[in-house]
């Protein structure tokens, strides 16, 4: 049986996608307000599990059961071109979800079950029978989740030897896992109609380019607001001063991708997101020096 090259598999496993939940399990890492050089090989192997590994094995396995669709929309990705020849897409989907099992046990209990479920997540997403993937609004609450909610509290909850992470890092988790969901619909942008053909309700497909548009930016924008406004409530106005100015960056490029969703929906992607990505980690340190200093 012919076998796929080794820069076929590292594309199926998509590296570009990796940033986002190892970004997360940084921002939970520094909201922990633990020390960063006692507890190196636990971030070491949190960042390798949640990247190369946990979503690594989502997009393998989104990869292997999106093949028809692909085939329409992304016709030169490995499976529909034919480069990952066979069954081998789902194989290395398999072996990815065990390896990151096998990983996730060297970082005890939590990091065990937030990988199982992360993974579950992940399967879930793409293959029957749920498929969340074909109704926008539960396909993009499972991306968001996991790839942030799971990944910040993750990060934290291995720096705590297993404890939960304070409320502050909890509730920031869940706003910033609330606004990715906005984050989530500018992918769908690209593939409207194949995914009308092949009855995947992505946000665009259901609400119309303008009318997800304009829930994309409400989502993203409301929880930063809430952000802004926790953050000023726990005696931090310089970071919440950073956040606001972030926040104000992405209006300009917002009212640009509502006034033409389909155009410029990638330059939002590309500009606006590392705006509300950095938002993050702005919110992250301004925990980590309230709990450093009340600890
Ligand atoms: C495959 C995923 C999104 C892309 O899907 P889509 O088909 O819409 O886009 P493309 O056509 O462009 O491919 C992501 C699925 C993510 C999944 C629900 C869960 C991932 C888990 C995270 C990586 C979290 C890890 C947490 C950690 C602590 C283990």
């Amino acid at each position: 049986m012919a076998r796929p090259s080794l820069s076929t598999v590292a594309e199926l496993l998509k590296p570009i996608t990796w940033f986002p939940p190892m970004w997360a399990f940084s921002c939970g890492v520094v909201a922990s307000a633990q020390s960063f050089s006692a507890n190196w090989t636990l971030i070491v192997l949190g960042l390798v599990l949640t990247g190369p590994l946990v979503c690594a094995s989502s997009q393998a396995v989104n990869d292997w059961f999106d093949r028809h669709v692909d085939a329409i929309n992304e016709p030169n990705r490995p499976i529909p071109s034919g480069r990952m020849p066979g069954r081998w897409g789902l194989y290395i989907a398999i072996l990815w979800t065990v390896l990151s099992l096998v990983w996730a046990w060297g970082l005890g209990t939590w990091g065990f079950w937030a990988c199982a479920l992360g993974l579950a997540l992940a399967w879930a997403y793409s293959a029957p029978p749920f498929r969340l993937k074909l109704n926008g609004w539960w396909g993009n609450s499972a991306c968001a989740l996991s790839y942030e909610g799971l990944a910040w509290v993750t990060g934290g909850a291995v720096m705590l030897g297993g404890a939960l992470p304070a409320g502050e890092s909890l509730l920031l988790a869940l706003l910033y896992s609330a606004g990715a969901h906005g984050i989530m619909t500018l992918n769908d942008f690209k593939a409207i109609e194949g995914d009308k053909q092949m009855g995947v309700r992505s946000l665009p497909v259901q609400l119309g380019p303008t009318g997800a548009a304009k829930a994309a930016c409400i989502i993203m924008l409301v929880p930063q607001f809430v952000v802004v406004g926790m953050l000023l409530q726990w005696g931090q106005p310089w970071h919440a001063a950073g956040v606001l100015a972030l926040v104000l960056a992405q209006l300009p490029l917002m009212l640009a991708f509502v006034r033409q969703p389909i155009e410029k929906a990638l330059m939002l992607s590309a500009f606006g997101v590392p705006l509300y990505v950095s938002g993050m980690m702005v919110s992250a340190w301004a925990l980590h020096f309230l709990h450093r200093v009340t600890l």
